[in-house]
């Protein structure tokens, strides 16, 4: 069996302010389980806020340019104990608990992506799409793939990549639709108030006049990205508000969605 004969996956991002609280996670977990019943799921997870965290107590300064971590190689290690460590054990570990048959794995097991070095920030991956075999099989099984973003070059390089590229890479993979949840109810205009829809030309408006910046930037370019290969739209929304991803993963509109 291949996927083709599965469903159509769902890729879902989960952002590091909701890994703050575990337990708070909880509802939006059991939403997955309730959505695994129709359809197969990869959870793809930052981590973001931990990191930052770690390096002030080790009393390592780290800057973000346009929503993305200058990495230098010296705290690749910091950056995998957090990432693929303590975050996606934890994840994992309250899957399980949750009643999911959760698998946490770095971005590039079983080859699943490989990264290509961007030298402008260090040890920082982008990650390309490589073999699915693994995730296809975990699927195949009712397994919970529980991905960090903790990447891999070609030349054996661990590489930190942005959790919002490393689930774009992911959808694109498996050709899934993803969707980026965060801690805030979807991209919101000049005004505060969130914009249900938004294409290309629109983004392109957004992010030059700033209104969509920061960690959004990231989200927002890797959300068009792949949408515009995977002629899918993707969508973002609140980790908060399971009922959003519920509607989501069953075709429904919540958030902002990004079309191709
Ligand atoms: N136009 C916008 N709409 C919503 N959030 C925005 C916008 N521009 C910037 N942001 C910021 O992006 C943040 C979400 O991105 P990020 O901090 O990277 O979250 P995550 O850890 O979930 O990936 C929001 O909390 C907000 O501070
Ligand atoms: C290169 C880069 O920016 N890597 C990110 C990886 C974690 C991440 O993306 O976490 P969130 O989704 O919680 O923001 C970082 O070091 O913060």
């Amino acid at each position: 069996m291949n996927l083709l004969q599965l469903p159509t996956a769902l890729v879902i991002k989960l952002g590091g302010r909701a890994l703050d609280d575990m337990q708070a996670l909880q509802p939006l977990l059991k939403t997955v389980l309730n959505i695994q019943q129709s359809r197969p799921v990869v959870l793809v997870h930052g981590g973001g806020d931990q990191v930052s965290a770690l390096l002030a107590q080790l009393g390592l300064s780290s800057e973000k340019v346009a929503g993305q971590r200058v990495t230098p190689a010296a705290h690749i290690p910091y950056i995998a104990a957090v990432l693929a460590g303590d975050v996606n054990s934890q994840l994992t570990a309250l899957a399980q608990q949750l009643g999911l048959r959760s698998v946490g794995l770095p971005l590039f097991a079983g080859g699943s992506t490989y990264a290509n070095v961007d030298a402008s920030r260090g040890a920082v991956g982008i990650p390309q799409p490589g073999d699915k075999q693994l995730l296809v099989s975990l699927l195949e099984q009712g397994y919970l793939p529980v991905m960090s973003s903790l990447g891999l070059s070609r030349d054996g390089q661990r590489l930190n990549c942005n959790a919002d590229l490393a689930a774009a890479c992911i959808a694109e993979l498996l050709d899934a639709d993803l969707v980026l949840l965060t801690d805030v109810a979807g991209i919101l205009d000049q005004q505060q108030q969130l914009i249900s829809s938004i294409n290309a030309a629109q983004a392109a408006h957004y992010i030059e006049s700033s209104v969509v910046r920061d960690g959004m930037q990231v989200k927002l370019e890797a959300a068009l990205a792949v949408a515009q290969k995977s002629r899918r739209s993707i969508a973002v929304a609140s980790w908060q508000d399971p009922q959003a991803l519920l509607d989501l993963a069953e075709g429904r509109a919540a958030g902002t969605r990004i079309e191709f």
